[in-house]
């Protein structure tokens, strides 16, 4: 089974925009979850131009589906994540300035520093995953940091599938083969969309869960985000 935690970022930009509470993070996380959504991500950056640190531990209480924290594991991230306790944290290696997350880990490189991170956020029971490009030396890299599993940036299927190449998906496949078979689960996310998910999850085996927030946002504003949530979770079955 492949859950689906919805990425709220985009909310909490909307509401930025204005400087008041309209739309209330709380309450579209809580409605997403009752729509069926099985897990709620976040992603809050050093700037907070979205996610605001502070909505970090508000939406503790509301979220009791799975609660996915994601981020550059800077001192000012870890002190969050380990306060906040979320079923998981997710790592991803960001620049401040990034408009968005645009490359996986270096696995090898960071290793030792991962190790250290992983170990930390391990020993106070919260899942670990982090962020890789479908490459295989970096699945073997991220099986020796000792994280949970792994989730496989997507960025370059969507693109790739949107151009109709479907082959895009086989280093997808292959790295999640392999990962399986180092003992990691796996998770996805980045431009997954209503329009790629059935054939991704269709040719990724195990593939635990994926997190989806600028498609499925987007979709919701012709959609409603109820019907948009329910189609994510039928192209999932
Ligand atoms: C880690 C990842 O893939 C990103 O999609 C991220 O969670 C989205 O962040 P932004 O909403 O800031 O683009
Ligand atoms: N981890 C990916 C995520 O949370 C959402 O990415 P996107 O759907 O906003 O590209």
């Amino acid at each position: 089974m492949t859950k689906l935690s919805v990425n709220i970022n985009k909310i909490a930009t909307l509401r930025n925009s204005r400087g008041g509470n309209v739309p209330n993070l709380l309450m579209v996380a809580k409605d997403i979850q009752d729509f069926g959504g099985e897990g709620i991500t976040i992603h809050p950056r050093p700037d907070e131009r979205h996610i605001r640190y502070q909505d970090a531990y508000d939406l503790k209480p509301i979220v009791h589906t799975e609660y996915n924290i994601e981020g550059n594991p800077i001192p000012k991230f870890i002190d969050l994540v380990l306060s906040v306790k979320p079923t998981q944290v997710t790592l991803v290696p960001d620049a401040v300035d990034a408009i968005t997350s645009n490359a996986g880990w270096d696995t090898k490189k960071h290793k030792d520093f991962l190790v250290e991170v992983i170990s930390e956020f391990k020993r106070n029971n919260i899942r670990t995953s982090i962020f890789v490009d479908p490459v295989e030396d970096m699945i073997r890299g991220a099986a020796e940091t000792g994280t949970d599993r792994i989730e496989l940036y997507t960025e370059e299927f969507a693109l790739e599938y949107a151009k109709g190449n479907k082959d895009s998906v086989v280093p997808y496949t292959n790295c999640a083969k392999l990962a399986i078979d180092l003992g990691l689960g796996v998770n996805a996310g980045h431009d997954l969309s209503l329009d790629n998910i059935k054939f991704f999850k269709e040719h990724i085996p195990g593939l635990l869960e994926v997190s989806i927030g600028h498609a499925l946002i987007s979709e919701s504003i012709y959609l409603g985000l109820e019907n948009v949530v329910n189609m994510y979770l039928h192209r999932l079955k």
